[in-house]
């Protein structure tokens, strides 16, 4: 998964002009976590939803789906795609925390997972996260001083992030969103955990 994150990343650095490097280095000391998803066979599919529709807190997610069971949506222009799965093939999706590394040029991915009567339903998750402390912030070729592209969101740490999502807001399609909201307004949990503002 390491050589697999960062060979992406080399694209993606290259893809937005800041040479091939830059996000190696950048998450060479990661908090990177797995998950794996297990959906088992629901009597009512058409009323329930494995997982909701949701963008990815993380930098990426590199995806694996059981070979034989599709249930992975995303959204494009309002309408929901089956991604079904392919053998030996990942899916890799954009998540928040890289749509605000790149100042919003690529943007995070709105998916879900759906449900069906018949089969259970696996997926193995790896989500690319940068050390915990580690301020996201755009690299400066991407917000110039003439603001041709204005900064988007400010700085934060991916702790910032994490504990939003784990304490006090669920992840759905508006979590950076409200999560910057959140950081410009008050900079305390809920749980009186603190967080400092950059
Ligand atoms: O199981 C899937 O296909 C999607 C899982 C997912 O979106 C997630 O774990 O964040
Ligand atoms: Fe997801």
């Amino acid at each position: 998964m390491d050589d697999i994150s960062m060979n992406i990343l080399e694209l993606l650095g290259m893809s937005l002009g800041v040479g091939q490097k830059y996000f190696r280095e950048f998450f060479q000391k990661q908090d990177s976590i797995m998950r794996l998803n297990y959906y088992p066979p629901c009597q009512k599919p058409d009323q329930t939803l494995g997982t909701g529709p949701h963008c990815d807190t993380v930098s990426l997610t590199i995806l694996y789906q059981d070979d034989n069971v599709s249930g992975l949506e995303v959204q494009v222009d309002g309408k929901w795609h089956s991604i079904p799965p392919k053998p030996n093939a990942f899916v890799v999706n954009i998540g928040d925390t890289f749509m605000a590394l790149s100042n919003g040029i690529y943007k995070s991915c709105l998916h879900r997972a759906v449900v069906n009567n018949q089969h259970p339903r696996k997926s193995m998750a790896f989500f690319l996260c940068p050390s915990i402390d580690k301020i996201i912030k755009p690299p400066h070729e991407l917000v110039s001083i003439e603001q041709k592209y204005e900064r988007i969101y400010p700085d934060f740490t991916w702790k910032s992030l994490l504990n939003f999502t784990q304490t006090c807001y669920r992840a759905d399609m508006n979590t950076l969103d409200a999560f910057i909201n959140w950081l410009r307004g008050n900079n305390v949990f809920p749980n009186n955990g603190t967080v400092t503002r950059q």
